[in-house]
């Protein structure tokens, strides 16, 4: 999928491990930058064990902390241009706390020397990200989406009763635990509340296949007054449709998922069909989510009490979570 990425783009990916003896010299940000907790672990303190991912601006490692042995998520971010933004997610991090939300212990940098690169220390997700799982799987089962979009919905009711907006719902954004828990990542483009400086005021922050039509081409569909969180709301029913065909379900198959057609396809194709095939909760659930007009899109609250959803939460959620938890993990 063509992503359009205005953070974080630069040069090939490294693949290399930074050396932990890099770790010990932290300048740019006093180090370790604690945040929710003040047992928040020290980088100097973790071993690497494995790359888990790479991103478009770093690379996310499996890491142990050398007492207590915990695991984590280190996520690593090459330097560039972006410190504004980098401190910008650093700042969404350190306010949000919530069950649905991705839990950031500590942000640092990893060296004095220029090039090197600034992380944060995260609460590590052994089920990787749904995009993981859809490359697995392909398609999900209802019980399962509804989870997963319930505990979205949520988290998004949380983010957005804070003033943030996301920006960036898809996928590889969304991880799941143990438990097969799914929370949502990464706050890179995200908006902050007001007074908070936005690195990326205009609309193209984000990844385009995930745009909502008033970002996509706010002249056409009223974006300039839009308030932003209908954006994310579009965004969740994108990858509801996505779970449930098992392909990005915007464009037809075989087509290119490039800038042109994902821009004819949001802004200007129909309103994106569901299958028959689905129930009428699923069909109606993303019906609201992908309404063009964010002026008739459904609202988070609206959402939290869809029958798609509200089902999801009564007797099958302990099963859902072991299924999902036990068919995905990797390692
Ligand atoms: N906390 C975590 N626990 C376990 N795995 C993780 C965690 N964070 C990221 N990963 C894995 O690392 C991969 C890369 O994550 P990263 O956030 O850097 O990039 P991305 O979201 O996939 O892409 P991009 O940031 O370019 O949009 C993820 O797809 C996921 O498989």
């Amino acid at each position: 999928m063509t992503l359009v990425r205005r953070r974080r783009h630069q040069e090939a990916l490294k693949l290399s491990l930074p050396r932990l003896a890099q770790f010990r010299h932290q300048t740019r940000l006093p180090a370790p930058t604690l945040l929710n907790n003040p047992d928040s672990p020290g980088i100097e303190n973790l071993e690497k064990l494995s790359v888990l991912g790479h991103g478009t601006g770093g690379t996310v490692y499996k890491v142990r902390h050398c007492r207590t042995h915990k695991i984590y998520a280190l996520k690593t971010l090459r330097w560039d241009q972006s410190m504004t933004a980098f401190l910008h997610e650093a700042e969404i991090l350190k306010r949000v706390s919530s069950e649905f939300i991705l839990r950031c212990h500590s942000v640092c940098d990893t060296g004095s020397n220029p090039d090197s690169d600034q992380c944060f220390v995260m609460e590590y997700m052994e089920g990787g990200s749904l995009h993981d799982l859809l490359r697995a799987r392909a398609r999900l089962p209802e019980y399962m989406i509804s989870d997963l979009a319930s505990r979205v919905l949520q988290g998004l009711h949380y983010l957005h009763s804070m003033q943030i907006i996301h920006r960036d719902i898809k996928p590889s954004n969304l991880l799941i635990n143990g438990n097969g828990d799914v929370k949502i990542a990464d706050f890179g483009v995200s908006r902050g509340w007001p007074g908070v400086k936005d690195p990326y005021q205009d609309s193209c922050a984000g990844t385009c296949a995930y745009m909502s039509p008033e970002r996509f081409d706010p002249e056409r569909w009223g974006g300039d007054n839009a308030n932003g969180f209908a954006g994310d709301v579009w965004a969740l029913g994108v990858v509801v449709l996505e779970c449930y065909m098992g392909r990005f379900p915007l464009i037809g198959l075989g087509q290119k998922p490039d800038w042109a057609t994902l821009m004819c396809a949001i802004c200007f194709g129909e309103t994106p069909k569901v299958p028959e095939t689905a129930s009428r909760e699923l069909r109606d659930f993303a019906g609201r989510c992908l309404e063009k007009d964010w002026r008739r899109r459904a609202t988070v609250v609206e959402l939290l009490s869809h029958p798609f959803v509200s089902r999801g939460s009564d007797g099958g959620g302990g099963n859902t979570n072991v299924e999902m938890s036990s068919t995905v993990l990797p390692t």
